[in-house]
Parts: C-alpha cells; sequence; structure tokens
C-alpha cells in the first residue's frame, strides 16, 4: 500500500525569494485556450453558482462551470453569454436526454467553450461515451471530465478524448460517499491528486476538501492545473443558498449535489445540507485568494505559479494546525 497524506499532513518548503513585493507574483493559469485570473473554479453546485455569479465570474477574468441542475436553461445560458462576449462553460450529466441536449447543440451551430461532464463515479463507459458523444458533435468544445480517484481513470478518460479530468471522489465538505460507501480519496485527496497527476498527459482540476488559500498552493504543488471549490465559495453575499437567521446571526445554505434536499427523494443520496456562515462579498474572497497565493509564489522563489510546482515538501502528520481551528 503506498504512503498516503492529504492537505493537512503538508508543508511545503520556502525557496529564496526573487520579487521585491508579492503584487509582482502573477497568479492567471491558462485552460482550453483562455487565460483565467486564478486557478480556482467555484464548484458546479447550486449553492455556489448560479447565472448571476457565472457573469460576474466571467466578466472579471475568472473561470466558472455552470451547474446542470437546470436543464432547460441551458441552452439560453450559452446563448447570453455569447451574446456578452463572455465564454460559455457548462455541465452535463451522461443520461439519455443530455445525448439529445449536445446533438441538439450541435443541429444550432452552438458550442459552449467547456462542457463538465459531471457525475460521481467518473470511471465508467457512461462517461466515455459522452466524451465520444461530444467530441463527435461538438468538436472544438473543451471537454472535461470526472470525477475520478485513479491514474488507471485519469488515462482512460484522455484516451477517450478528454481535455482535462477532474480528480476527487468523496473529499467534499458536503459529502457523505465515504460514509455511505466506504470508497473514495476522502483523508487522502492530495495524495491521490498527486498519483493521478503522475499518470496525466492533459490538466487535472483537483475538486473537494480545500480547507484553506494553502490548500491550493498545495495542490498546484501535486499536479493540479485548476482546483474547485465549494464550501470556501459558499455562504457568500452572491451564493445562491438560501440565507438563515439564526440567534441574530446570518448563516447561508449549502448543500450536495446528490443530496435529499437536492434529488428531491431520498434515493442513491451521497450528500447532505449544511449551514455556513455569511461571509460577505464574493470579490473580497477572491481578492484574499489572490493575495494568498501570490506570496505563496513568492514563498517558492519564482514570481508565476509553476514556481509551487517545483518546491519541496515536508509530511508533518496531523500537525500543521497545532490543534487550532483552521479559522
Ligand atoms: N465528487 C464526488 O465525490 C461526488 C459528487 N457527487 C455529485 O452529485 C451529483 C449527482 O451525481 P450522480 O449521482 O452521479 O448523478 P446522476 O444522478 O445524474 O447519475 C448519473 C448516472 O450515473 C449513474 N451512476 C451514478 N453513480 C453510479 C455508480 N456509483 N455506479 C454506476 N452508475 C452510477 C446513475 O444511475 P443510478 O442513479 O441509477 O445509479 C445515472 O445514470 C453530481 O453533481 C456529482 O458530481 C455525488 C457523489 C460523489
Ligand atoms: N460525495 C459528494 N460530493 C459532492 C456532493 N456535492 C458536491 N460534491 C463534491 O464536493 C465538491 C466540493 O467540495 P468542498 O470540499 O470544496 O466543499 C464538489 O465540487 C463536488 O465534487 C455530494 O452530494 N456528494
Amino acid at each position: 500500500m503506498k504512503k498516503v497524506f492529504d492537505y493537512e499532513d503538508i508543508q511545503l518548503i520556502p525557496a529564496k525569494c526573487i520579487v521585491d513585493s508579492r503584487s509582482e507574483c502573477d497568479t492567471s493559469v491558462a485552460l482550453g485556450g483562455h487565460t483565467f485570473k486564478l486557478p480556482v473554479v467555484p464548484a458546479n453546485m447550486q449553492t455556489i453558482i448560479d447565472e448571476k455569479v457565472a457573469i460576474y465570474l466571467a466578466e472579471n477574468g475568472y473561470f466558472y462551470i455552470m451547474h446542470r441542475f437546470e436543464p432547460e436553461k441551458r441552452l439560453a445560458f450559452i446563448k447570453d453569454m455569447h451574446s456578452r462576449g463572455l465564454i460559455a462553460s457548462i455541465s452535463v450529466g451522461v443520461k439519455e436526454e443530455e445525448y439529445a441536449f449536445v446533438q441538439q447543440l450541435a443541429d444550432e451551430r452552438i458550442t459552449p467553450d467547456f462542457i463538465t461532464i459531471d457525475i460521481a463515479h467518473g470511471h465508467s463507459n457512461a462517461v466515455i461515451k459522452m466524451i465520444q458523444h461530444i467530441k463527435q458533435y461538438l468538436p472544438n468544445c473543451f471537454v472535461i471530465a470526472g470525477n475520478v480517484g485513479t491514474p488507471e481513470a485519469v488515462r482512460d478518460l484522455e484516451n477517450a478524448g478528454a481535455d482535462a479530468t477532474k480528480v476527487g471522489i468523496g473529499p467534499g465538505k458536503v459529502c457523505i460517499t465515504k460514509i455511505k460507501t466506504g470508497f473514495g480519496t476522502g483523508g487522502w485527496q492530495l495524495a491521490a491528486l498527486r498519483l493521478c497527476a503522475k499518470a496525466a498527459s492533459k490538466p487535472i482540476i483537483a475538486d473537494g476538501g480545500i480547507r484553506t488559500h494553502g490548500d491550493i498552493a498545495k495542490s498546484i504543488r501535486f499536479g493540479a492545473s485548476m482546483v474547485m471549490i465549494g464550501s470556501l465559495f459558499a455562504g457568500h453575499e452572491e451564493s445562491p443558498g438560501a440565507t438563515i437567521e439564526k440567534d441574530g446571526k446570518l448563516y447561508k445554505e449549502y448543500f450536495g449535489s446528490a443530496s435529499e434536499f437536492q434529488k428531491g427523494e431520498k434515493k442513491n443520496v451521497e450528500g447532505k445540507k449544511m449551514i455556513v456562515e455569511h461571509k460577505g462579498s464574493l470579490e473580497d474572497t477572491l481578492i484574499e485568494m489572490e493575495q494568498d497565493l501570490q506570496s505563496s509564489i513568492s514563498y517558492a522563489g519564482g514570481n508565476k505559479l509553476e514556481a509551487i510546482r517545483k518546491v519541496d515538501y515536508v509530511i508533518v502528520k496531523n500537525s500543521i494546525f497545532n490543534g487550532d481551528k483552521v479559522y
């Protein structure tokens, strides 16, 4: 069995600084022929992103992936984003009607810039078939496929034509897959990312388990091109989740895409609903993330994101917080 670790077990080792100010460090990243301000994408979940948030992110140079839980809105969404000169990035599942939707896009000569195939167990013939279907009908679309947790899965989806893969089965904050099924990368997501990245020949998106901004830098170090984040983006003024007042304090709801609440039935439930403290504006969080990542790059001894990939690290088993809470 391989030695495994997770985000809280790792510290990156500083290298000599080459910048005079952290503001000189460039956090931008290229994906699918576009350059984005941060290697970060809010999770394609209904309490994290809606049309308004997508427009805000796209207009301000951030990557986004719209969720797939209001399928009837997708066509109009793509047209609206394109009419504004913004990228269109949507999600699909693998059921029969999704094949018809992709066909409809092709018939109407509408190509979203990015399509993410978003299912729980992405190492499957269902996802391989959908990748091939999208590539046949929308060959210019950048396809992200997931979720997976093994090098074999990354290779299979890349070989089927995926342009990027999304890694993470069960590390999410509202995930109960690990408890309900006994499977996943929960508790060793960073080590799983490392194994997957070694096998990958295309970009990897690390998905789930990010609890601090430092975890973004650690994901980059272990091979991610981009990091998908749910819980840290939940609870903002702009977040679509309902606002709840409790004992005079404001909270917002954050629920799993496989929760009973999302599904509307108690069948194959692998997610839960929780409330998170109200966090203020999304813009402030994005700016803080950028500043923290600029600082990470400076500690890595560079002025670009790639510098982080080269740093050394130590495993400090479960001790980096010295018993403190994360925040
Ligand atoms: N990243 C993660 O760890 C996880 C994420 N999720 C999220 O929850 C949402 C719902 O996911 P999902 O249930 O896949 O979506 P869907 O309910 O749309 O299921 C997609 C298809 O895959 C099948 N399917 C799902 N899981 C399995 C499995 N373990 N084995 C075989 N077939 C399977 C479903 O059939 P059937 O329902 O009949 O089995 C269905 O046909 C997604 O957004 C997903 O990303 C969910 C769990 C884990
Ligand atoms: N097992 C489940 N995973 C889920 C569900 N809904 C979303 N997700 C995954 O979690 C991440 C976000 O993780 P976070 O730690 O940043 O909060 C998200 O991108 C999905 O991959 C679910 O119901 N069950």
